[in-house]
């Protein structure tokens, strides 16, 4: 779940970028980078790490021009080794293009074996994002072949972008001497919105995966772009869009809501800390049914994911709330490092008990979703170590139980602990007295509630529905002896 951002100023961008980087720094831990352009050059810097550890002054100082692209990578497709696969991406034909990309395709090796055969174009990594830039590319090559580059052009080539191509993806891709483009694939499932800042030299424009990027740098949140939508910002900062889908059907991607996105952003006309907060309200009823509450000294959130969700629902269930986990803050995310054995370990690292709050108690711990079970399994270790009498536990997500393809790296059934295993025997396989997971219409109602107009979602990880149409057993089977057997290796290698 990468984090992207496009900035179109009026005076230098790279400071901008910076910033907004760091604040959508949750969704990719890996690499970073940069491209900013500046009369007719790019000038990209992109490397293995934080934001803050890639970017020096020397790097910001090169990356002059008031406008540009940047991104934060979580790996789905490739490797996190690969520094070649860190994104901003750069073609040189047609015009010279930048571009940066959340998501995953579905059919990128039979479009890179079609862009070798048929387009002529080579592809250097196993990125999918390469390969949907020349898609891209090939495509604005052809849209604008005996005419001058314009809009129409740009909007075309969108157009055979998503008659193309087949999965998630978020957009945003920089013409050389032309303008900004962003788009969303039909379905809509990863985010994007666009923000404005009026300045004394004229509008500034932001396009980022998450509103909080928009906001935390001083733009206004405008809106969000639509499933299959395309929006173009020329060089005097002229905005124009053009719906390019034939048929787009919005379905965002559950899971954003559930873990990636922070509480702060507004995404799809929902509020992330709104959706959590009902997650809480509905779980504390099946909560309610399914464990005696008389039992329940207190309830305790997993920093930092589940918080708002732990917290409502305590409060629905007129339970104690407190927090007996204290998180190291300079430990990044545990679910989105590569290799099992990395994120074993950073558990860990990352939280330890106070004890005075367990000793001779029963709680509740919550959690925004259990899924290798990495995190849940150590955390009831450390509670029953910290003096704990019961230890229960409660998942405001349903159980995960299917690969996920549109930009989560979760590509092996095996790998997810709820995999041939009912809640009575996750419950055993944690440690735990007794488990409650959320059921996924209420985990869709608590975002539809605050948005009436999503009528569906991608739900994929929950029940093995694949919105795309193209997933089936076979594709699973060859995605998890291709990244399966990858992921193995990095846990080994880390180890
Ligand atoms: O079952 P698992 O495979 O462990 O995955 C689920 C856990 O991973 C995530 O936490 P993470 O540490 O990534 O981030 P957070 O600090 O935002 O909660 C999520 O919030 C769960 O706690
Ligand atoms: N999580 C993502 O959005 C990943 C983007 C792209 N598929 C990559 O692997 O780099
Ligand atoms: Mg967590």
């Amino acid at each position: 779940m990468c984090g992207i951002v496009g900035v179109a100023a009026r005076s230098p961008a790279n400071q901008a970028i910076y910033d907004s980087l760091l604040l959508l720094q949750h969704r990719g831990q890996d690499a970073a980078g940069i491209a900013t352009s500046h009369d007719q050059f790019f000038n990209m810097y992109k490397a293995h790490g934080l934001v803050r550890d890639v970017f020096r002054t020397r790097n910001m100082r090169a990356l002059p021009g008031t406008s540009g692209l940047g991104q934060v990578r979580y790996p789905t497709a490739g490797s996190s080794d690969s520094v070649d696969e860190a994104q901003p991406f750069y073609v040189n034909a047609p015009f010279g293009i930048t571009f940066v990309h959340n998501g995953n395709l579905t059919n990128w090796r039979e479009l890179r074996e079609e862009l070798f055969r048929i387009d002529r174009r080579h592809i250097n990594t196993n990125s999918d994002s390469e390969v949907l830039l020349n898609v891209f590319a090939h495509e604005l090559q052809l849209a604008s072949s005996g005419v001058s580059l314009d809009e129409n052009a740009v909007f075309n080539a969108v157009s055979a972008v998503h008659r193309r191509t087949k999965g998630a993806y978020a957009v945003i891709a920089q013409i050389a001497s032309f303008g900004m483009v962003a788009f969303r694939d039909p379905y809509g499932i990863r985010p994007l919105c666009l923000g404005s800042l009026a300045t004394d030299n004229g509008v500034e424009w932001m396009v980022a995966s998450e509103s909080v990027a928009l906001t935390g740098c001083g733009y206004t949140f405008v809106r969000d772009i639509a499933p299959g939508e395309a929006l173009l910002i020329d060089l005097d900062g002229n905005v124009s869009s053009r719906q390019c889908a034939e048929n787009p059907i919005f379905t965002p991607c559950v899971f954003e809501y559930v873990y990636f996105a922070r509480p702060d952003s507004l995404m799809d006309g929902v509020s992330i800390y709104d959706a959590r907060l009902n997650m809480g309200e509905y779980l504390a009823d099946k909560v309610a049914k399914n464990l005696r509450l008389g039992e329940i000294d207190v309830v305790m959130p997993i920093p930092d994911s589940s918080r708002p969700s732990a917290m409502q629902l305590a409060s629905r269930l007129g339970l104690n709330y407190r927090e007996g986990f204290i998180k190291n803050r300079y430990v990044g995310r545990t679910f989105i490092m590569p290799g099992q054995a990395v994120r074993k370990k950073s558990v860990r690292q990352k939280l330890s008990a106070i004890d005075m709050e367990f000793r001779g108690k029963n709680v509740l711990l919550v959690d925004d979703s259990i899924v290798r079970g990495t995190t849940s399994q150590q955390i009831v270790e450390m509670a029953i170590s910290a003096g704990a009498n019961k230890v229960f536990f409660a998942s405001a997500a349903p159980p995960v139980r299917f690969p996920n393809v549109y930009g989560i790296d979760m590509p092996t059934q095996a790998e997810l602990i709820a995999t041939g295993r009912d809640t009575n025997e996750v419950a055993r396989a944690i440690g735990a007295a007794g488990l409650v997971y959320q059921d996924l219409e209420d985990l869709e109602s608590s975002i539809r509630d605050l948005n009436p107009g999503i009528t569906q979602f991608e739900s994929s990880c929950f029940n093995g529905r694949y919105v795309t149409g193209d997933i089936d057993a076979a594709y699973l089977e060859r995605l998890g002896s291709t990244r399966g057997n990858q992921a193995a290796s990095i846990s080994d290698d880390d180890a």
